[in-house]
């Protein structure tokens, strides 16, 4: 992935997804400021920064969840914000969380995704069936996703984004609350979904994880890109969490907090 100047437009071969200048102010605070970047088709590719970087406003931008207050993002270079059902055609997406139709069954809710994206029933039943074998939900396709824990919500939102094959996935912390096994299985059906073409863009702050499972990285601060590339390039011989608290500061911040130790 290579960053590139606002306003250029995608170029060849067409990334997944090219952002172009996003920009998103909230009241006083500059949440997203000025970013562009290319995900090259076929990657893997890890957001990484730390709490409040602006990674979810810069995906719900690129999704075209929120609308952005300056710049542009195109899927497969279909713009999002111009044609936003043809680009919505083309990815799967994993919000941070929005609400589900969560007094639907699991089974109902990951149907109705299918459905609402205008696929045949049978395709749908069928593969319905098949994402919640393979995510482990069989048992609880008839339980009302309001009751399903937090790891279950997640799963079941990836299966309602997997559902029409997308040729773009984003998945906004998509490990979050999920056991080891689950999220090992949800790797395997990312990993095979890359291999034969597709794209993957998780945000993470695991960087152990970005760093074995991601074959690109962006890092994320205070509404900018510090670094961007394949993840050899970012982490330039270092671990990629020691290049992270690097690039980003901070670091031990462990002094105070006396009152801790007096009990
Ligand atoms: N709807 C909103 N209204 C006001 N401020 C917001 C809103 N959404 C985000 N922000 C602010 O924008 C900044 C970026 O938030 P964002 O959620 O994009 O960060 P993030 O990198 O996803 O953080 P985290 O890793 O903690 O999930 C934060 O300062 C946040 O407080």
């Amino acid at each position: 992935m290579t960053v590139q100047l606002p306003g250029s437009p995608p170029t060849s071969p067409v990334p997944a997804l090219a952002l172009r200048g996003l920009a998103k102010r909230f009241g006083g605070k500059i949440a997203v400021d000025g970013i562009s970047l290319d995900v090259p088709s076929g990657s893997f590719y890890g957001v990484v920064g730390p709490n409040g970087a602006g990674k979810t406003t810069t995906l719900s931008m690129a999704t075209g969840l929120l609308r952005p207050d300056f710049g542009t993002a195109y899927i497969h270079g279909v713009d999002v914000w111009t044609k936003p059902l043809e680009a919505k055609k083309l990815m799967g997406i994993l919000p941070d969380g929005v609400r589900l139709f969560d007094r639907l069954t699991g089974e109902q809710l990951v149907t109705y995704a299918g459905l609402l994206r205008g696929m045949d029933r049978d395709v749908v039943a069928q593969r319905v069936g098949e994402l919640m074998a393979a995510l482990d939900l069989s048992a609880d396709a008839g339980t009302l996703v309001v009751d399903y824990s937090a790891g279950m919500t997640k799963k079941i939102a990836l299966a309602s984004a997997l559902i029409h094959a997308p040729r773009l996935l984003v998945l906004d912390e998509p490990f979050e609350s999920v056991d080891p096994v689950s999220a090992a299985n949800i790797r395997g059906i990312l990993d095979n979904y890359v291999a034969s073409g597709g794209t993957v863009i998780v945000s993470s702050h695991v960087m152990d994880l970005v760093q074995r499972m991601c074959d690109h990285v962006a890092v994320v601060a205070a509404g900018r890109v510090l670094a961007a590339g394949t993840v050899d390039e970012v982490r330039d011989g270092a671990t990629l969490e020691d290049r992270f608290v690097q690039l980003v500061g901070g670091g031990n911040q462990t002094g105070g907090l006396e009152w801790l130790r007096t009990f």
